[in-house]
């Protein structure tokens, strides 16, 4: 059905749009909303009023680009200034939060569609280009119940920064441990990891464009960890599936699940800063195949490369099993400059299991290098800072209300084995003793 959207260019119409928005604000349950063209706006705006109880224009109506629209007057200005310029694309962006934990999440496109993230969303790394988004995902079968939401992130940073991203963690790198409790790390990872200072000048920048670009507010240092550089060697080092998310249970209290006003890892954004010959994909398991861009699918000497793998590794190892897995399907080709992101969680704020992942052994080639960003849907409970020293919110709070219960001062205390580094928060299950006035007291355990 195709609805007349001229009206919205005028006077009456905005002041009925106000009252829209007026009553958008007062109204029932909320759904997630994907791309919708505004030559259907009527439909648009009485799905809202059906379907929301949220004010959309807190944060969760943007135009393609990423601009954020932030009433109903500039809606009808957008419509008006796309038909005046004969622009077919007069679309908008809408996911409305359904629960106090979620977060806007960037929708599916259809293949080879980009959305430009205006300079408005993201700082350009590199000059004269925009950043863009494409789904590797094909929304057609990656929806939001049957994939992951994968995204190539295109100009989010330059080759000098993987450069200096490289050269500032190089000395700090020490065997990577788990943000997860239970899990033995020989068994899934293996591979060197440091923090970059976020205070330091290429970290803040990355930081600040990775909020950004996710399109959630107000840049804050609590909803961002520390970028995390990761060096995989080329003697089978890999990370095997996983999701980035914080199970349920993790945790000394603290709610981890977003659909339940918690909070948890929202999104992860991947930078590789090096080529690897063959192998060291991000590989997920449940991404549609079809999408070429960025898959290695065409690598001439793979069958010889993973039959020497197997050779140095061993046929039963989890290693090589995940490198034929890489290779056959769902990955993405690691190259200097490249980055990715994906979500942990569904715009409908539940944990999203199909965003299964892993980092795949290097075949052929030097060193894997790459950096993750983690990006929350509210506070952490844990903020490191420029120190890497760890400070502690009372669980629970609102991101107003949080405090510092205890800052972790000191060297905290050493592990036995590979489990050295201290970079990474093992969270431990424990009751914790409340405090006489209410503080709750905790403790990492490192
Ligand atoms: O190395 C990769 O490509 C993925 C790494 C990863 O998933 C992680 O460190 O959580
Ligand atoms: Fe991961």
């Amino acid at each position: 059905m195709v609805h007349n959207i001229g009206s919205w260019e005028s006077t009456a119409a905005v002041a009925v749009a106000v009252a829209v928005a007026v009553a958008i604000f007062m109204v029932g349950p909320s759904k997630n909303f994907e791309v919708w063209c505004l030559d259907d706006f009527d439909e648009f705006r009485q799905a809202i009023l059906d379907e929301s109880s949220h004010n959309l224009f807190e944060e969760a109506i943007f135009r393609l680009d990423g601009t954020r629209l932030k009433s109903w007057e500039e809606v009808g200005e957008f419509v008006a200034f796309s038909k005046a310029a004969g622009d077919s694309r007069a679309k908008v962006l809408c996911s409305p939060p359904s629960s106090s934990g979620s977060a806007f999440v960037w929708p599916l496109t259809l293949p080879n569609h980009k959305h430009i993230v205006s300079e408005e969303a993201v700082s350009p790394a590199i000059e004269g280009k925009p950043v863009e988004l494409e789904s590797i995902t094909l929304p057609q079968t990656g929806t939001v119940s049957n994939g992951p939401r994968v995204f190539e992130v295109h100009n989010f940073f330059s080759e000098a920064e993987a450069d200096a991203i490289m050269l500032a963690a190089k000395n700090d790198l020490k065997a990577s441990s788990l943000a997860r409790q239970g899990i033995s790390k020989e068994a899934v990872r293996s591979s060197d990891s440091a923090f970059l200072n976020p205070k330091s000048t290429v970290a803040t920048a990355i930081m600040e464009r990775a909020f950004n670009l996710l399109r959630i507010g107000q840049y804050k240092r609590t909803r961002i960890e520390n970028v995390q550089v990761v060096r995989y060697n080329d003697k089978g080092d890999a990370y095997n599936t996983h999701n980035d998310y914080l199970s349920e249970g993790t945790d000394y209290n603290f709610n981890f699940d977003p659909s339940a006003g918690g909070s948890n890892r929202l999104a992860t954004i991947l930078m590789y800063l090096s080529d690897v010959e063959a192998g060291g994909q991000t590989h997920f398991p449940y991404l549609n195949e079809g999408v070429e861009s960025a898959s290695q699918q065409n690598e001439p000497k793979l069958e010889e490369h993973l039959s020497s793998f197997e050779a140095r590794m061993g046929a039963d190892s989890w290693q090589v099993e995940l490198a034929k897995n890489c290779a056959s399907h769902g990955s993405v080709t690691p190259r200097k400059g490249r980055a990715v992101l994906f979500y942990s969680q569904t715009p409908n704020a539940t944990l999203d299991l199909y965003s299964l992942h892993g980092g795949c052994p290097v075949l052929a080639g030097d060193e894997k290098w790459m950096a993750n960003i983690w990006i929350w849907n509210k506070d952490q409970p844990i903020y490191r800072d420029e120190k890497g020293e760890f400070y502690l919110y009372a669980s629970g709070q609102s991101s107003e209300r949080y405090q510092l219960v205890n800052g972790f001062k000191g060297k905290p205390p050493k592990k036995e084995g590979r489990g050295q580094n201290r970079e990474e928060v093992d969270f431990v299950k424990e009751k914790r003793p409340v405090q006489k006035g209410g503080k709750t007291k905790k403790k990492l355990i490192l």
